[in-house]
Formats: C-alpha cells, structure tokens, sequence
C-alpha cells in the first residue's frame, strides 16, 4: 500500500463555512478526536486573524497527542515588506507550530486584480516567504491558491509559481481548487502536466461548488499525489471542502492507500457526530458512509436481498466506519422489513404468521392516511406489540380539554389542559398549564401518570414537527405530528395524524409515554 498523508482543516477552513464556529476548547476536544482517529496533520487556523486562533497554538502546546502535527496557516508576506517585518508571518513563527502552510497566488488574474501587483513581484513574494519560514519551522507547506484556474488561464506563469515554491524548498506543494468549479477529469490531466515540471511532492486541496470536491482529491491520488486537504464532514468556505468522512474510507477500502488504521476507521462516524455536536449543527443523515440513512434501506426489494446477503445493496459494510445497517418501515415495506423490524425489537415473528401480513396491510392503510413510521420507529413497535396481543394497556384516557385563552391583545395567550385518566381502578383527574397548547396537554398527561408511573419524570420532549398533508380524493387535509422524545438511556420517535393538531399530537403523546412504559417494563424483567 502507498501513504497517503492526511491534512485536516475543519478548525481553520472549516470554520469559514456558513454557521460554523469553535470555541477554543471546542477545537482543542476536536484536535484529540483527530488525533485519535490517525490524522496526521491538524490545521488549527491562521494566528495572524484574531486572538482565538493564537490562543489555540498557546492551548494545543499543552495537550499530549498521540502522533498529529499541528499546523499554523497564513500568506505569503505583504508587498513591499520584508517577511521579518510581516505580522502574519510573525506571528506564525510566534505560534511555533510543527508544521506552517501559507497561501500564495497561482493565477495570473488574481495577481493583477486581487493584489494588484506586477506577476514578477508575485513570484519573489512567494519564494521570500516560504525560504524565511523554511528556515523558521520544522515542515513548511505551500498552499498554490486557484491553481487549476490559474494553470487553465495561464499555465506558464502557475508554474512558475510553483517553481518558486519548489526552490524555497517547500516540502509540500499543494494544488488547490479554490474556486471548486475543476472537473475530475481536467484535473488529472494537469496534474499530470505538473508532474513534468516539478519534483517536490504535491498535494491537493479542493473545493465542493461543483460537488466534485471528493471526486477530484481521489483522482489526484491516482495521479500520485501524497498530501490530501479536507475537513470533517465537508465544513468550509461557501459549499464547502472536500469531505475527509468520505475521502478516507475511499482511500483505505477502495484505493489501497495506506492512510489510517482498520480501528482507527471504525471511530469515522463518532468523529463526524462529534464535529457536528461542537458545532450545534444536525447531523446531515444523507451523508454517505456516516450518516444515518447511509445504510438504511427503505424498499421492500432491498430489505428482502439484504437479508439473504448484506452485499446485494450495500456497497461495503456499515460496521468498517462504524456506521449500522438500518431497515426502514413505510408503505413501500414487504414482509422482509417487517421481519427485520420484529427480530430489532425482539419480537417473534414468522414470514408465514398471518400477523405479518396483517401488520404489512396495517401499515400501508396507515401510510395512507398520512402516517410516517421512518422516524417513528416507538409508534412501530406499539403498533406490532399491539397486533401481536403482547401490548398491555397501563392507562386509559377517558377524555381531555385543552384552552388557549387570549385575555388581552397585549398579552401572552394561556393554555391549560385538563385530562381524566383511569390507571387499574382508580381515576385521576388533572389540570396543568403550559406554554402552548401541546405543552399544556403533555404536562396535564404527565401530571396525572408520574403519581402512578413515576419514571415517566425522566422523559423528555425533545422536538416536535408538524406537517400538514395535502388533501386526498374525497378527504380533508391532515395533520402529522412527529415527536421525538428522550430518557438518559435512549431517544424514541412517535407519530400521530388527525385533521386536528391537538388531537394528532395528543396521538403521537401517548405512544411516546406508553413506549416510555414498556421499555421500563422490559428494563425490569430483564433485571429478575
Ligand atoms: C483561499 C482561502 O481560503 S485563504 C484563507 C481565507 N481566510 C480568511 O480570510 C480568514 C482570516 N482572515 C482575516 O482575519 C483577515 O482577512 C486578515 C487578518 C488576514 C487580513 O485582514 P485585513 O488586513 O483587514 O485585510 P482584508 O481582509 O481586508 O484583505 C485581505 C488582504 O490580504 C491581501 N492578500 C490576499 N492574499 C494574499 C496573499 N496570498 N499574500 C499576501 N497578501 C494577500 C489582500 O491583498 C488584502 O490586502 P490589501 O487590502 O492590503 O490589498
Ligand atoms: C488555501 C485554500 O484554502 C484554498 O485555496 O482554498
């Protein structure tokens, strides 16, 4: 196998994307996860911008890391100064990292209209920066800006940029697309031109606006380059960079490039969950090889073949970078996904059983009217519980009232709700305010159950989504309710569907307390 280094720039790169932000005790937990998962290169921001970053250096110095370098980024020196006396550059050397990137111009259109500069001049600004640091820092990188364009307007003077890199003696060059808008196969040509002139190894560093971010780094691999840029899950400057979550696994299990270890593969998902928790953003579940849905297979056909053999819709398996396969349930389910379901949850079930079919019919009448059990997979299991003849009833409601009241124009409204409810032989009676109608009725349920139920204290509504559903032939519209909701131990998600909203949510309520209920139950016998 041949090494393919690893350079991560989510903490510099990445935070110049949309939304994103790190504190730096966020970026100094994300460096150790780096570290950890077998990066080898950590690009922890540009010290010459603002204080956090120089903060970082100070921090990070403190830290023991396993194996990463730790990498300062910045430009080459202003014109008309001497890198001495250039803040940027001195500040890199003051942040006294193991390895200094800097940037510099490739395109002969940026030179005149970004710097407004002689293209000469350009040439001494590089090649003065990059031999003053060479001297100054263990690893000095060279980050060629708009390279493929620059090369693609002018390929004489790109070169010779990069030639005055290559003798201040970079010991990386580093092609970027800045702009994103290269084409895999345009690149892999240049690269190959490239190669003609210069010997020092190269590396690559692309942009994902025209989505072909990952593409283009792999291609790069295969035209021999050594030293691939990316961030985790894609974070970065407009549509952001290349994606490391899916470079990696495409180097080590497809290209046979010796990068990170099999164990160190397996961490891939945690570290993509990780960066998103730091920086407060939802996972995107469409994600290949880490998000949720990226081995969640929906269609009936698919859920039958990859049972008999995981392969048949999978391009490789889930658990390499840590991810699980998922069955999904919804009205384009066969018998296979309701199987697959029974065997999640536990539950004995033949494909022959009558109950199978009668839960297969079940759901898609219920798909029908407006139902969604993909992320509803508690009312699911009430449901199969219920068909089954395995669910037990905790608690009836015998009926509920919900006002919202506006006194005043001024004035927040008020909602209260009332609910009677019969647990065994007795009947409770409550009353609970909230904020909002669904609130209110959520607390007067709790109310009355926790007296019985008093584990019901720890669940917690944790979101709520509403979607109203176009009308059908001869029907009104409706109104779905997901909800999710959650324990110490786990997260469960509940649906409900009404041409009232308060009655769906009313719905989707109960099955998450009834789930809650169960659970604690199954919980309980499992500890006698
Ligand atoms: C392709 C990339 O992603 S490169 C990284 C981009 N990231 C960032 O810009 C985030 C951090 N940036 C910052 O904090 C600020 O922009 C700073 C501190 C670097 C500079 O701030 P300011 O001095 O106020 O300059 P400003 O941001 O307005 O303009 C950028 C300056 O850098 C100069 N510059 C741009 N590229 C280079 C380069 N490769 N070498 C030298 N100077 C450069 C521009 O000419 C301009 O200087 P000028 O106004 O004197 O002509
Ligand atoms: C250096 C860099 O971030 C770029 O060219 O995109």
């Amino acid at each position: 196998m041949s090494l393919v280094k690893l350079y991560d720039t989510t903490l510099r790169d990445g935070t110049q994307g949309e939304d994103i932000s790190f504190l730096v005790e966020d970026k100094i937990r994300i460096a150790h996860k780096l570290d950890e998962v077998g990066i080898n290169y950590i690009e922890g921001g540009w010290p010459g911008s603002n204080p956090k970053d120089i903060a970082f250096f100070k921090e990070i110095k403190k830290e023991k890391l396993s194996q990463a370098k730790i990498a300062a980024f910045g430009s080459t020196r202003r014109a008309k100064i001497t890198p001495d006396k250039d803040q940027n550059i001195r500040t890199l050397i003051q942040a006294e990292p193991d390895a200094i990137t800097i940037f510099g111009k490739t395109w002969d259109f940026h030179v005149r209209e970004a710097l407004r500069i002689p293209l000469e001049e350009n040439l001494e600004l590089i090649f003065d920066s990059l031999e003053y640091l060479k001297s100054r820092a263990p690893e000095v990188f060279y980050d060629a800006e708009h390279f493929f364009d620059g090369y693609k307007a002018n390929p004489e003077y790109a070169i010779k940029t990069l030639k005055a890199a290559e003798q201040a003696k970079a010991d990386c060059i580093i092609l970027c697309d800045t702009n994103g808008g290269t084409m895999p196969f345009e690149l892999a040509q240049i690269i190959k031109d490239v190669k003609k002139h210069i010997k020092t190894p190269l590396g690559i560093h692309t942009h994902n606006d025209s989505e072909c971010a990952v593409a283009n780094s792999l291609h790069a691999v295969e035209q021999g380059i050594v030293h691939v840029q990316g961030t985790i899950n894609g974070f970065g400057e407009r549509c952001g960079n290349a994606n490391l979550c899916s470079i990696i696994p495409a180097l080590r299990l497809k290209m046979g490039k010796e990068c990170i270890s099999a164990e160190q593969l397996r961490k891939l998902r945690d570290l993509s969950r990780f960066v998103y928790e730091l920086a407060n953003l939802s996972p995107d579940k469409h994600q290949p090889y880490v998000g949720n849905s990226a081995f969640a297979h929906k269609g009936g056909v698919h859920v039958s073949a990859i049972q008999r053999h995981a392969e048949t819709y999978e391009h490789l398996r889930p658990e390499l970078v840590g991810n699980t396969t998922r069955v999904l349930i919804s009205d384009l389910s066969g018998r296979a996904n309701i199987l697959a379901k029974a065997e999640e949850f536990n539950i004995n079930l033949d494909s022959k059983d009558p109950v199978t079919l009668d839960i297969l019919d079940n759901i898609k009448d219920m798909e029908n009217r407006g139902y969604q059990f993909e992320g509803a997979e508690a009312s699911f299991e009430l449901l199969m519980k219920r068909a089954l003849g395995t669910h037990r009833k905790f608690f009836s409601v015998i009926g509920f009232r919900v006002i919202d009241e506006k006194r005043h124009e001024d004035q927040k409204p008020l909602s209260e709700a009332t609910i009677m409810v019969k647990v065994g032989g007795k009947v409770e009676h409550t009353a609970a305010e909230g904020n909002g109608p669904v609130n209110a009725l959520d607390n007067a349920i709790r109310k009355a159950l926790e007296k019985f139920y008093p584990r019901l204290k720890e669940v917690k509504l944790l979101d709520y989504k509403v979607r109203v559903l176009p009308a059908g032939q001869g029907t009104a519209s409706a109104i779905r309710v997901l909800i999710e909701s959650g324990d110490k131990e786990s997260r469960w998600g509940t649906v409900g569907v009404s041409d009232n909203i308060i009655d769906a949510s009313y719905q989707a309520l109960i099955d998450s307390i009834e789930y809650k209920l169960h659970k604690g139950e199954e919980g309980e016998a499992g500890k006698k």
